[in-house]
């Protein structure tokens, strides 16, 4: 995908361009990790302790929504400890045999990422149980009657798994990580920092108050927030002004981010719950059907935002609009007396 096409708000990686940009922006110590304190003390103790008894560190599984570093954590944790890094994903993992050839060419004391790990092979998953715990597999030669396992030792390593949705793991995987980090979205200073700490590497002049603005719009989520940077950046450039608070807000409006950070997406959202359901209960797959997206991708993406602003809560007959969301579209619930519209403060 060019860069062009990536949707502004979406929170998963999508361009090349993006891809060069963030490697360079990333953290690559945990001091300079903005955030997230209590996961950085956790990991910071668990490397210490490793470090000290010259072992691997256990096993580390991140979860949480897209963009919020845990892929740039995972690097951390090789680079923290000198270890070399392997990187692989679920999706790239779909036979047993894609994960033996990995595990078997690990060197000792390396780390290994694998992304989106809910979505690796059943029997994938069933090998890496026992390399979790004893550092070897057992490898099937042969067919039928005659197939016979032969045990192979690997060299000790240090899973680093990460998940959005850390509920679809079976238990007996969940249980073999010694530390399980749930990362959280960012608040409006955190974003700040990142931003501030961003431009500084860009060589940007950037205000406090652009800043302030940018971190207002990004979902709380780094990646985001990078990413709307980089727009602003090319918009004070086109200009030829500076990026100060008006460029910020005509770039963002051009690019359709309004002032809570709300893009296409979330509106289609909210306007289908809104206007076509009369505010809900509405079931996921009925919203993702009458939007034209995937049940997933509103249910990782775009509801977890919309929850976390109180623009709409989950229900167990699904999900319902809130008066914020009523107020936040100027719009009045049938049977219901009130003002159509209400500033955005008010949420
Ligand atoms: N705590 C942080 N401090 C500074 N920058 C950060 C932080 N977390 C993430 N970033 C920036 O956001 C970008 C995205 O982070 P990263 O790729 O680690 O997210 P992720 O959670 O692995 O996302 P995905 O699950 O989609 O791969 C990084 O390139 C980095 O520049």
């Amino acid at each position: 995908m060019s860069d062009a096409e990536v949707d502004l708000t979406d929170p998963v990686l999508a361009s090349e361009a993006e891809l060069a940009f963030e490697g360079a922006l990333r953290p690559r110590s945990l001091e300079e990790f903005v955030g997230q304190t209590r996961v950085r003390g956790q990991l910071q103790l668990l490397l210490s302790a490793a470090a000290l008894q010259q072992r691997t560190p256990d096993h580390i599984l991140l979860a949480g929504p897209p963009g919020l570093g845990k892929t740039t954590l995972a690097m951390i944790v090789a680079h923290e400890g000198g270890r070399p890094l392997r990187m692989s994903s679920g999706p790239a993992i779909q036979h047993a045999g894609d994960l033996a050839a990995i595990l078997s060419s690990l060197v000792p004391g390396e780390v290994l990422f694998i992304d989106e790990i809910h979505r690796m092979a059943r029997s994938a998953e069933e090998m890496l149980y026992l390399a979790m715990e004893d550092f070897r597999i057992d490898i099937m030669v042969g067919k039928g009657a005659g197939a016979t396992s032969v045990p192979l030792d690997l060299a000790p390593f240090t899973l680093v798994g990460a998940t959005t949705r850390a509920g679809l793991l079976p238990n007996p995987l969940r249980d073999r990580f010694g530390f399980t980090a749930h990362l959280e979205f960012y608040d409006e200073a955190e974003l700040e920092q990142v931003l501030a700490r961003a431009a500084t590497m860009l060589g940007l002049a950037i205000d406090g108050e652009a800043i302030a603005e940018i971190a207002g719009r990004c979902r709380g989520t780094p990646r985001i927030a990078n990413r709307l940077l980089r727009r602003v950046r090319d918009y004070a450039l086109v200009h030829g002004g500076r990026a100060d608070v008006d460029a910020v807000r005509a770039a963002l409006e051009l690019y359709d981010v309004d002032p809570l950070g709300l893009d296409r997406l979330d509106r289609a959202v909210m306007m289908t719950i809104l206007t076509r359901f009369g505010g809900g209960p509405v079931g996921l797959n009925t919203l993702a059907v009458s939007v034209g997206e995937e049940a997933e991708t509103i249910e990782a993406v775009v509801e977890p935002f919309l929850v976390r602003i109180g623009l709409i809560t989950r229900t167990p007959r699904g999900r319902v609009a809130t008066p914020a969301a009523w107020r936040h579209f100027g719009l009045v619930r049938e049977g219901v007396e009130g003002p159509t519209t209400l500033p955005i403060d008010d949420l």
